[in-house]
């Protein structure tokens, strides 16, 4: 099995350790997964033919909490590449200061080749494979690439029938019906909103001089191009997988959601530009032109190796904002330093999914729901705390931010490692 992505993300780990006093213990235990499960799920496709898709779930690190993190359902997704997520879910709760830990999961497949009725069966079967790997007090799962609330309100429901209980609180990112929060819809890019708006406001930037890029347009890449438009930022290029779209005078977000909701591709809103005045001047790219356009921002927003050693020169943006997880590489980053980019890094950027995330599971134990903007109140505070203090980090210890997220977290992972002890009777 490869282990190049989780390796990588390790590096990350190994800067930061140098900067805080961890003991050998804690960084040998971080570098591996605590459980990992590879699981087939056979599936009658609705032609009678019987087909097996080969699903994952990693349960990383539960010292501080019940391990928490999404399922992604994509071509790509290995084994590697789920332990990866779930090593950063560990990293994100504790620069969160969530009471969690880290997972991830995910199923080989892609989604847009199944019917409605096949991708229930296989979300149902997927649970039936897991279930005794999740639950409550235990592992929860929520949305991620591919996935959305109807997906998890079948999983809960399944899960539910296997235990003969409602059980809400085994799965985030349900829809509001089935026990979902407000606001969770929205959290990831309005998580990394709060954050883009106070970073900017320490570097005294006004929204109106400003130039952003946006690569991915799905549930995080389109709220926060929409966020970032209606605050007055150019938003001037987004893509979604089949390209983008370009407009140096700033794209139209609201009438490109729209397209993109009717046509399901980027790239269809441009061919049927004449239908909008609004959006009849653009110029379409690809996405390897976005990532090299001269703004001041740039913001991957889809998956992770985008910017790479290979491409890492040719970005152009000041600051990158990772929405997405892990779209730079380790070697690339020391290439984007070496040009004075600004990274603000994924486990703090895109925190907010997994804290409205946390607010559901609270919802869900207390049977008291909240209020949209108390959601985002509670967010914006939250999320903007944990920024300043990573700045603070930053600044203080003259390193990466991303570098200050991991020292960050890593205090509160080995302080709670410590608390628990050594458990030395594990070692014969
Ligand atoms: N959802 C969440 O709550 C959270 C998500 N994230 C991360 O954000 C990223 C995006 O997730 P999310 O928005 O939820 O996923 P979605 O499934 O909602 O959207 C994914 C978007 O990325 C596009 N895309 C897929 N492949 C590529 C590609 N090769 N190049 C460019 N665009 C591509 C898709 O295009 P198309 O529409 O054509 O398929 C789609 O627009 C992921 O890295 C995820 O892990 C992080 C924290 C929380
Ligand atoms: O909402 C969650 O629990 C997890 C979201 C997630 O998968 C992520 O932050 O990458």
């Amino acid at each position: 099995m490869s282990r190049a992505l989780l390796l990588d993300a390790n590096r990350r780990l190994e800067k930061a350790l140098k900067h805080v006093p961890i003991s050998d213990d804690t960084s040998e235990r971080l570098q591996f997964p605590k459980a990992s499960l590879k699981v087939s799920i056979p599936i009658r496709l609705d032609d009678g033919a019987l087909r097996v898709f080969e699903g994952y779930r990693v349960r990383y690190d539960d010292t501080r909490g019940p391990t928490k993190g999404g399922i992604r359902f994509h071509p790509g997704v290995t084994m590697d590449e789920v332990q990866s997520l779930a090593f950063w879910m560990t990293f994100k709760c504790a620069v969160l200061n969530l009471p969690l830990g880290g997972a991830k999961g995910g199923i080989t497949l892609n989604p847009k080749e199944l019917s409605k009725f096949e991708l229930e069966r296989l979300s149902r079967g997927y649970i039936d494979a897991i279930a005794d790997f999740i639950g409550p007090d235990v592992d929860i799962p929520a949305p991620d690439v591919y996935t959305n609330p109807m997906i998890m309100g079948w999983m809960m429901d399944q899960y539910s029938i296997i235990r003969r209980r409602r059980s809400p609180a085994v799965i985030t990112g349900k829809p509001l019906s089935l026990g979902g929060s407000q606001g969770r819809d929205t959290a990831t890019g309005m998580g990394a909103f709060y954050v883009l708006q106070a970073m900017m406001a320490k570097l005294s930037r006004s929204p109106e001089e400003t130039t952003v890029a946006v690569q991915g347009f799905g549930n995080a890449g389109s709220v926060i191009a929409r966020l970032l438009f209606d605050a007055g930022y150019r938003v001037v290029a987004v893509s979604d997988s089949q390209g983008g779209i370009y407009c140096a005078r700033g794209l139209d977000i609201p009438s490109v959601q729209q397209f993109k909701a009717s046509t399901r591709s980027i790239k269809a809103v441009y061919c049927q530009g004449s239908v909008c005045s609004l959006i009849n001047d653009y110029d379409t790219l690809t996405n390897a032109e976005l990532l090299a356009l001269d703004v001041d921002i740039l913001v991957p927003a889809a998956l992770e190796n985008q910017i790479t050693e290979a491409n890492a020169d040719a970005v152009q943006a000041r600051y990158i904002f990772e929405v997405a997880n892990g779209p730079i590489t380790s070697a690339a980053d020391r290439i984007l330093a070496a040009k004075h980019s600004l990274v603000f890094p994924d486990i703090l950027v895109n925190a907010g999914g997994v804290t409205v995330s946390y607010f559901e599971w609270v919802q869900n134990r207390s049977g008291l729901y909240w209020s949209l903007p108390e959601v985002n109140q509670r967010l914006q505070h939250m999320i903007v705390t944990e920024a300043e203090q990573v700045w603070g980090i930053a600044q203080e210890l003259a390193m990466p931010l991303r570098t200050a997220a991991y020292v960050h977290a890593l205090k509160r992972l080995e302080s709670a490692f410590n608390a628990k002890g050594t458990r030395a009777y594990y070692v014969s």
